[in-house]
């Protein structure tokens, strides 16, 4: 009997507590400001309890939201666990967030690996738009990645272009097959490390071997890290031991980057090598007192491994896919070879001064950084609310740029799957209203972009210059994206592919020619196919 008395009175308690709470939320609602609007959030796909739209994508990303995107609009809403993100498409919605609204988006998102950075804080990529983050932009844009003195470290860029050469001819000579994906990257990750702290100067010649290990490692634990954004506060516990993974590089990449700053405040006053790399710039305006910004040892660091981050891997993934597009492309690599013969001559080598001549060179540079950017997804966070494409983006939203869907969207291109530098070209240009967002856009633009392409338009206006580069057969080179965000090719131009494809032939090179080393005054005859020509500082 008392239990139903008790029963009884439960149910009357949890009805009261309804009825209470229903009134509660009536009554907020009813004296709302009349104006108050319901926010208009962005569409989003159908998604799973949970895992949200997990099982909707796939391992290319960006070719994963571009597909969506053509079902669910330009600006939509992805979740995955407890993770959610903006994603844009199209040029349209692009330009609306990286110009029209370029300062509130001027932002990047947080995706777990900070957590576990030995430099917290201090680096510039994720920085927030701030007094750090400027002061560093203009350190990078009119010091460490200036026109000067870019122009002071070209003959690196030259030594390292023909130890470039110098592989691809050997394994031909040898009939020796080449990984031209490898050939690649070492040759950027040499020039920017260089560039940055001279190692072959200092240490063994390891260092940039060391470095690009040590970056990979980083990144690769970084991006596990990220995905586990999805776990939410269950990511702490770094289950999978991504976290310790990172740390664990990046204590390698700093006892490395340690020993060579020693080096250079040993070596810095005694000015043994003759200029200033970016790490004696840091330095010495680490010891500036009047500085805006007070540069620490770890600010250093974690600038020069944002640098190594940013500017090896993109660049060599992005000279792959152009050789690539030029193998699949022969009538484009014959012009290209017209031009370079035309404006270079037949009697030395392509240099840095003749690229603003190039035009051709440059299209093509363009359009493969169009059709394959290497970073497709842009990241950036809005610092407020605001309106883009008609839907509410409220503050702290992580958004993504498509770059791959935005410059291939049809609306914007003609053909836009089709690789067609002629589209770059001055009289062409002005018919279309493109939308190139390779290297992003605004404020958080890349501020690489101009050693980025000085490499690209230098490295493949020299390989196509000395080389000829076929297809086998006319089998064409498998074009397929890889998976992740990382842009590379699904299927790297690796030995069995390349050596089929390179063709260096005839070289006759006169004893006085500055750029070889190879046997001079010998007639070389390489590769497969007769009657060719080779430009290396000799007779064609
Ligand atoms: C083909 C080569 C390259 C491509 C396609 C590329 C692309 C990009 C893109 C898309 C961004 C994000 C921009 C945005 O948010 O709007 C970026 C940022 C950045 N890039 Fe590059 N990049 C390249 C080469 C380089 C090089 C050579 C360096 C340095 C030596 C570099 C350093 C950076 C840095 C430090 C940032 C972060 C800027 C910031 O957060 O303010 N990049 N890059």
């Amino acid at each position: 009997m008392a239990t139903a008395i008790d029963t009884h009175f439960n149910l009357f308690l949890f009805f009261i507590w309804l009825l209470s709470t229903l009134l509660v939320r009536f009554l907020i609602k009813k004296h709302q400001k009349p104006n108050t609007r319901t926010v208009q959030h962005p569409p989003s796909p159908p998604a799973l309890p949970i895992i949200g739209h997990l099982h909707l994508l796939s391992s290319v990303l960006p070719k994963c939201f571009q597909t969506l995107a053509s079902r669910y609009g330009p600006l939509m809403k992805i979740s995955v666990g407890s993770s959610t993100s903006l994603v844009v498409s199209n040029a349209a919605v692009a330009l609306e967030v990286l110009k029209t609204h370029d300062l509130n988006f001027s932002y990047r998102p947080e995706f777990g690996a900070e957590d576990y950075s030995i430099y917290p804080n201090s680096n510039f990529f994720g920085a927030d738009y701030g007094a750090y983050w400027r002061f560093i932009k203009r350190i990078c844009m009119t010091q460490l990645l200036s026109a000067p003195q870019l122009n002071r470290f070209a003959d690196i860029r030259t030594e390292e272009i023909m130890k470039l050469l110098e592989v691809v001819l050997k394994r031909s000579e040898g009939n020796e097959a080449c990984d031209m994906s490898a050939a690649l990257m070492s040759t950027t990750n040499n020039v920017i490390c260089r560039m940055t702290m001279s190692t072959s100067f200092s240490g063994s010649s390891d260092d940039s071997k060391k470095i690009k290990k040590f970056t990979d490692d980083i990144v690769k634990a970084a991006a596990k890290l990220s995905l586990g954004e999805v776990w939410g506060p269950l990511k702490k516990f770094d289950l999978f031991g991504y976290g310790r993974q990172m740390k664990a590089a990046m204590l390698e990449y700093d006892e490395l980057v340690e020993r060579i700053l020693i080096e250079h405040e040993e070596n810095r006053h005694g000015g043994v090598k003759g200029r200033k790399d970016m790490m004696d710039i840091l330095l010495e305006i680490s010891e500036d007192d009047t500085a805006e910004v007070k540069l620490t040892r770890s600010n250093i660091k974690a600038l020069l491994l944002d640098i190594f981050i940013a500017g090896t891997e993109t660049t060599g993934v992005a000279l792959q896919w152009t050789l690539a597009e030029i193998i699949n492309h022969p009538d484009i690599f014959n012009k290209l070879r017209e031009e370079i013969n035309a404006v270079v001559g037949c009697q030395r080598l392509i240099e840095e001064s003749d690229v603003p001549n190039l035009h051709y060179l440059h299209a093509v540079v363009k359009e493969s950084l169009r059709l394959h950017p290497p970073s497709p997804m842009i990241l950036r966070k809005n610092k407020e609310d605001c309106k883009v494409s008609g839907y509410d983006v409220l503050a702290n939203s992580r958004t993504m740029v498509n770059a791959y869907a935005v410059m291939r969207d049809p609306d914007s291109w003609e053909e836009p799957s089709e690789f067609k530098p002629e589209r770059f070209l001055a009289s062409a240009r002005e018919k279309h209203g493109l939308v190139f967002v390779a290297f992003g856009s605004g404020r958080r633009a890349c501020p690489g972009a101009t050693l980025g392409l000085t490499l690209m338009h230098v490295i493949i206006g020299s390989l196509v210059q000395c080389f000829d580069w076929k297809a086998k057969g006319g089998v064409k080179v498998n074009m397929e994206e890889g998976p992740a965000v990382s842009a590379a090719m699904a299927h790297p131009l690796l030995n069995r592919t390349v050596s089929d494809h390179v063709r260096p032939l005839t070289q006759e090179a006169t004893p006085e020619s500055k750029f070889l080393h190879f046997s001079a005054s010998a007639s070389v005859r390489l590769g497969f196919e007769p009657n060719s020509t080779l430009l290396l500082g000799g007779r064609v």
